[in-house]
């Protein structure tokens, strides 16, 4: 039995004048999933997250968020929960102030001090935004995002200018809101982070959904690769091994196993070390690269 999406996306068009931003794109986000919307710059990913957040209206097409048009504020808007790129807090207020103030506007209930904690902000509690580092305000837009423990949670590249610790913080919080039911949405450049914790992708370039899948299924439609570096005076390695310059040499592969070890026993016969060896499945990187070249 398939579930309702909670996100129904069918046919959009998005266009500013008469530039065609979003063209003909379809998607369903499930419940409990996390979906992760990627692609290259100015692909339209915030401009469809904003038609889909209800703050944009669709040129044509259909958008149900929950079932219902995401403009409808009132009966979408205390469900969701928004983290958006660029923050519009006023910088006068305190943190505390700011994430109560947000917090009383969705309706949603939670304690202030809980969310602060779940963000590592407790200590900065009375520091008034402006003075704020660029990773506690993410923090802070994080914090206002996930107060009440909404059902559905847009991410708009969440871990930009975090450190590594606070990366950890901030997934550990989203994996705390997964096990709670919640379903998330998330945009973000960095391809691992996707790659490790979305349950399914959809790859744009220029306004179109080129791509769909878990990453086991993007990944598979392009071939494996080794790659290892050679000092200049190696024979020619086997295989149909490209150099790459810098002594770097990439083999593409639908066959990783058999062709590793083929490479393994040239580099035995010759005495040859095989440096910086790396093997393994297409990353999602690579997709990523592909985009636009089909
Ligand atoms: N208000 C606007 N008026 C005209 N063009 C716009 C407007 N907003 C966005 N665009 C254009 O629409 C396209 C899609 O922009 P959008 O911000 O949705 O892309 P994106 O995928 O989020 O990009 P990025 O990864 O660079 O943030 C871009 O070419 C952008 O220049």
């Amino acid at each position: 039995m398939t579930s309702t999406p909670v996100i129904d996306v069918e046919h959009l068009h998005l266009a500013y004048g008469g530039f065609t931003a979003v063209r003909d794109l379809s998607f369903q986000v499930r419940p409990g999933e996390l979906y992760a919307l990627l692609g290259t710059n100015g692909a339209g990913k915030t401009s469809t997250l904003e038609t889909v957040e209800g703050h944009r209206a669709a040129t044509s097409g259909t958008v149900r968020v929950f079932g219902r048009d995401p403009r409808e504020r009132r009966a979408v808007r205390p469900r969701t929960g928004i983290m958006l790129q660029e923050s519009g807090f006023a910088p006068d207020l305190t943190v505390r102030e700011s994430v109560r103030l947000i917090g009383s506007l969705t309706e949603r209930v939670d304690h202030v001090d809980r969310v602060l904690g779940v963000v590592d902000l407790a200590r900065q509690a009375g520091t008034r935004v402006s003075q704020l580092s660029g990773g506690e305000k993410r923090r802070l837009d994080f914090a206002t995002a996930v107060y009440g423990s909404p059902e559905l949670v847009f991410l708009d590249e969440p871990t930009t200018g975090l450190d590594i610790r606070s990366r950890d913080g901030l997934w550990e919080a989203v994996d705390r809101l997964r096990e709670d039911g919640s379903t998330v949405v998330l945009t973000t450049h960095y391809l691992e982070e996707a790659q490790q914790r979305a349950d399914r992708i959809g790859l744009m370039h220029r306004g179109v959904l080129h791509r769909e899948g878990t990453v086991a299924e993007l990944t598979r439609t392009l071939p494996a690769t080794i790659r290892f570096s050679l000092p200049d005076s190696a024979p020619e390695p086997p295989l149909r091994a490209v150099r790459e310059g810098g002594g770097s040499v990439l083999v593409e592969t639908s066959a990783l196993q058999e062709d590793l070890r083929v490479l393994l026993d040239w580099a035995r016969d010759h005495s040859v070390e095989l440096r910086e060896l790396q093997a393994g499945p297409t990353r999602l990187d690579d997709v990523f690269r592909s985009l636009g070249t089909e």
